[in-house]
């Protein structure tokens, strides 16, 4: 049987503002299986963000559970949680977030070297390959284009080597072909490393490249189609 590497259970996420509760997450059960490529697609303010941070315990929920590797987010100190989130999930975000004053090469392994593990070179060299990086191993980010510099923070995400991958609008920035090429290129990579995806995007042809859409409106998941096989 295929194990569910993301549970998460009754899942609630409100934000108090003065006299108003805003419901961002309200009682979302979502599951994601081993290597499945996942799209979240909902409306700005719908909580899709809200969402992928609670699954990247980037932030704590107000009631429900979340399970990642088996694992209860809630369980763990700041600390654990912190090594947890290192060695386990990858994230990509809209605006890239790489170091200015690090090249290529240096931003993909920083995670790793902050880790204080060994870097896996030769597995740095097939990512930057098969992200079609090679020779911008040594660029700087401000001599990328957008593509580019989305291209390396999908290579430091993978070079840890987590189990999944949270993107929170990886294309958002991009031209559609651009978009396109960052995205198919993330399948692949992900799939030959087996690793798991969840993206977010308000892209509908975007989302039209995963294996399952989960559609989310007012904090909660409405519609969910495909299967768990894969494609
Ligand atoms: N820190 C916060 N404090 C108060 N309200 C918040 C906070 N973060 C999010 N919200 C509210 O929670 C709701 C869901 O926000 P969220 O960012 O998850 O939506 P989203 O679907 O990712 O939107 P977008 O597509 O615009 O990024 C919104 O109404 C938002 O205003």
């Amino acid at each position: 049987m295929e194990t569910e590497i993301v549970n998460t259970q009754a899942l609630k996420k409100y934000y108090k503002l003065g006299n108003n509760t805003v419901k961002a997450l309200d009682g979302v059960d979502f599951k994601v299986k081993e290597r499945e490529f996942i799209a979240i697609i909902g409306k700005s303010g719908s909580g899709k963000s809200t969402l992928l941070h609670m699954i990247g315990g980037l932030d704590s929920p107000t009631a429900g559970k979340v399970f990642v590797g088996g694992r209860d987010l809630g369980e763990m100190d700041r600390e654990q949680l912190a090594i947890f989130r290192r060695r386990n999930i990858g994230f990509v975000f809209q605006n890239y977030n790489l170091v200015p004053d690090l090249n290529v090469y240096e931003n993909i392994t920083l995670p790793v070297e902050l880790d204080g593990t060994p870097v896996d070179r030769e597995f740095v060299d097939e990512i930057l390959r098969l992200l079609n990086l090679e020779e911008k191993r040594e660029a700087m980010p401000n001599t990328l284009s957008g593509g580019q510099q989305q291209r390396v923070a999908i290579a430091r995400a993978i070079a840890s080597k987590p189990a999944i991958i949270l993107a929170d609008e990886p294309t958002g920035n991009l031209d559609t072909a651009s978009g396109h090429d960052v995205l198919g290129l993330l399948r692949s990579v992900a799939r030959q490393f087996q690793q798991t995806v969840v993206l977010i995007t308000h892209d509908q042809d975007i989302a039209q490249l995963s294996d399952r859409i989960v559609h989310i409106e007012d904090g909660r998941i409405v519609r969910g189609s495909g299967n768990y096989a894969g494609k």
